[in-house]
């Protein structure tokens, strides 16, 4: 290493000095320069002075001494308002700031009877030294009376003229024991008197957390404390609204006139808050992160709702962490013997906030979900479907555009089952729901008064549907909100009519934006529920504006926390009087269990045969064959069933059928439609016998 030319005189001393060097060959590191005194004693006083304790320990002494100070001040106050007619002049105020001008009333005359009172009392003041000297001369003399009389009765009894003066001196020497006790006490009175009265101050003002507000113990210690009536005075008070701080602190102790009774409501609590005049219920509504955590509550664990009273605005304060807990299994799973009614029944959908079960009447209702990818939108949808199917009179078509199998168990259920994504699926949905929109009118021409089976029609994932680019031969195009657009307009005239005629749709879509969920198919729906969306401008999607400006807040759920937590807008729901929306938490019926409900739906029901695709219905048909496909494995079919199928399968061929074709069609072949239970029924072993037996066999095929 002799040959390298070194660069530098003196080269720095790097940080770690390489490996394999003895630390007795270094040279002696060269000492820091001591630091001056008064530079380490500022830091030591710096680090002791924003120590953590020296700063809890500097709290709680200004906090002692701040109740002091505060206890006098209350006590001060209480003194004056006995005395004079201040407490009235105070409620007064409250009662007016709150807009209660009955109260505000009261409290004026009641304070003017008092006013009249005192008055009384003062001029019965001018008169009192006269009549008190008279008392106290009429007192002395009675008493001295009384003890000469008691002397003279002991002088006479005992003989002895002693005795007269004996009462006289008793008391006498009464009054010097008297005198002497008090100077004794009097030295320590004086004393720890003023000890006493600062330890009775001090009491006063830690009961009334008299001291400011930074002085006081971390509020974080007591979340998840009680509700009561001082602490959500205290969390109105400190919302930051003005008009709202200002009158609370007009009220003083009479804040809490504002609130109703503390109810608890499920897991929670409720209250309903007159505002004062001035301040408006969405102000309070907008501040609802910082009411929930004045409450010491998470966001979440707060809903501010608008009741039908006039600047109200009713807020229910879950217990905390209650909302995590999980709610327990849907009567659809632990109830085997569970049936539902169509027309009359109410679907076990969940339970609302206050832990009340959550009934939903299906009942000629189109239906609207939303909500975030993930969420529990399909399994909600399906848990309606499921309850429904245990109604046998309801048909079901259901497309799901997903199509992973999330309604796979509606295989043998659901009369047309299509599942999948590609935009064939999309085509063959609006040709379904088409189908529908021909159903609708055939029943709306029928005549008045005739029972319609339910139909209900059922889109997942609709916004795959909106925003399929495919057009059809004529350049129509599948998706998109034009006029001209297939899958939309079949959508607006089944909510436009369908209801009447039992007609129904129900649509399951994510993310919704004006795009993928135009205005008019949201209008449309009669209920209207989103789990979870991003902005508050999509829970207007969602859910309409009355439904948000009520308090509906679907946005302000925790996306992945809150999953089948449902905001609701739907007649057939019970909303408590005066709000838009209701809340509902879920059942989960997972997959595995929806597949066991099906089985029982499907065991209510007949061998449904089920339409995976909508045949576009050119080629010629072969009737026989069609009848015997819409049978399927059921042992006889309703003829109207017969036809309603047929129908579905092709319009075009069947659409127009009626009972006589039907009969035209059997007539000689043996399968002819029989009377069995009343009702003309078409059996399925007699129109295969009449298939075999067929002649030309060859052009036999189901479509099924
Ligand atoms: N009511 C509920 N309670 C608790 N968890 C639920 C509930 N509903 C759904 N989940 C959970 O959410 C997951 C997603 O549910 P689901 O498939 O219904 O969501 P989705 O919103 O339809 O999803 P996608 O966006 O894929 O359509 C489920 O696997 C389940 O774990």
């Amino acid at each position: 290493m002799s040959n390298v030319v070194r660069l530098f005189k003196d080269p720095p001393s790097s940080p770690e000095e390489p490996p394999g060097v003895a630390a007795a060959d270094l040279p002696p590191a060269q000492e820091a320069p001591p630091e001056r005194l008064w530079v380490r004693c500022s830091r030591a006083v710096r680090t002791a002075a924003t120590h953590e304790r020296t700063r809890t320990a500097g709290r709680a002494a200004v906090r002692h001494g701040m109740y002091v100070v505060g206890g006098t001040r209350i006590v001060t106050r209480r003194a004056w308002e006995g005395r004079t007619a201040a407490r009235y002049e105070r409620l007064l105020r409250a009662a007016e700031a709150a807009g209660q001008l009955d109260l505000a009333q009261e409290w004026e005359e009641r304070g003017q009877r008092f006013r009249e009172a005192r008055h009384r009392r003062r001029m019965d003041l001018l008169t009192a030294p006269v009549k008190l000297a008279k008392s106290a001369a009429a007192g002395l003399g009675l008493t001295v009376g009384g003890l000469l009389l008691l002397g003279i009765v002991l002088a006479v009894a005992n003989r002895n003229i002693a005795d007269l003066a004996a009462p006289t001196m008793a008391l006498i020497t009464l009054i010097r024991w008297a005198v002497f006790v008090a100077s004794v006490v009097w030295g320590p009175l004086v004393t720890f008197g003023p000890f006493a009265l600062l330890l009775a101050l001090w009491g006063v003002g830690r009961h009334q957390q008299a001291a400011p507000q930074w002085t006081l113990p971390d509020r974080g210690q007591d979340a998840g404390a009680p509700i009561t009536p001082s602490v959500v005075v205290t969390a109105l008070r400190d919302l930051g609204i003005a008009p709202l701080r200002n009158a609370i602190k007009e009220m003083g102790d009479a804040g809490a006139a504002m609130l109703s009774p503390i109810r608890i409501a499920g897991c929670g609590v409720e209250v309903d808050v007159t505002l004062p005049s001035g301040v408006s219920t969405n102000e309070v509504q907008n501040r609802r992160k910082k009411l929930a955590e004045n409450l010491t509550r998470h966001e979440h664990e707060v809903f501010i709702t608008i009741p039908e009273a006039a600047r109200t605005v009713r807020l229910w304060i879950a217990d905390s962490g209650a909302l995590d807990e999980p709610i327990g299994p849907s009567p659809l799973v632990t109830d085997e013997t569970l049936t539902a009614n169509y027309k009359t029944g109410r679907a076990p959908w969940g339970q609302d906030l206050r832990g009340d079960a959550a009934l939903i009447s299906l009942y000629q209702r189109h239906v609207l979900i939303t909500g975030l990818s993930n969420q529990g939108k399909t399994a909600a949808l399906r848990a309606l479907a499921l309850w429904l199917a245990l109604d046998r009179t309801v048909e079901f078509w259901l497309g799901d555009l997903k199509g992973v199998g999330d309604w796979a168990m509606f295989e043998g259920l659901a009369t047309v089952l299509i599942q999948g994504p590609t935009d064939e699926h999309v085509i063959q949905v609006t040709e379904m729901v088409e189908d529908g929109v021909k159903e609708m009118n055939r029943r709306l021409q029928a005549p008045p008064g005739t029972e319609f089976p339910p139909l209900i029609i059922i889109v997942d994932e609709a916004q795959v549907a909106f925003m399929c680019p495919a057009t059809d031969e004529d350049r129509r195009p599948y998706g998109g909100s034009k006029a001209t657009s297939r899958y939309f307009m079949a959508v607006r005239k089944i909510h436009n009519q369908g209801r009447a005629v039992n007609v129904i749709l129900w649509e399951g879509t994510q993310d919704p934006t004006d795009q993928n969920l135009p205005k008019l198919v949201r209008e449309g729906a009669h209920t209207r529920a989103s789990l979870v969306v991003g902005t508050e401008s999509q829970s207007r999607m969602a859910l309409g504006d009355k439904a948000v400006n009520g308090g509906a807040a679907p946005h302000l759920l925790r996306q992945g926390l809150d999953k089948g937590t449902l905001v609701v807008a739907s007649d057939g729901i019970q909303i408590p009087a005066g709000q838009a929306s209701i809340t509902v938490r879920t059942h989960y019926i997972d997959t595995d269990e929806a597949a066991e409900v099906a089985e029982r739906a499907k065991a209510l029901r007949d061998g449904v045969t089920i339409l995976h695709t909508i045949d576009s219905g050119d080629e010629d048909r072969d009737p026989l064959a069609d009848i015997a496909g819409v049978i399927g494995d059921a042992p006889r079919v309703l003829t109207q069933d017969v036809l309603k199928r047929l129908a579905t399968l092709n319009e075009d061929a069947y659409g127009g059928w009626s009972f006589i074709d039907l009969k035209r069609v059997l007539d000689g072949t043996g399968a002819e439609p029989y009377k069995s239970d009343g009702r003309m029924v078409v059996a399925r072993d007699r129109v295969h016998r009449a298939l075999a037996n067929r002649p030309d066999d060859d052009s036999a095929s189901t479509s099924a």
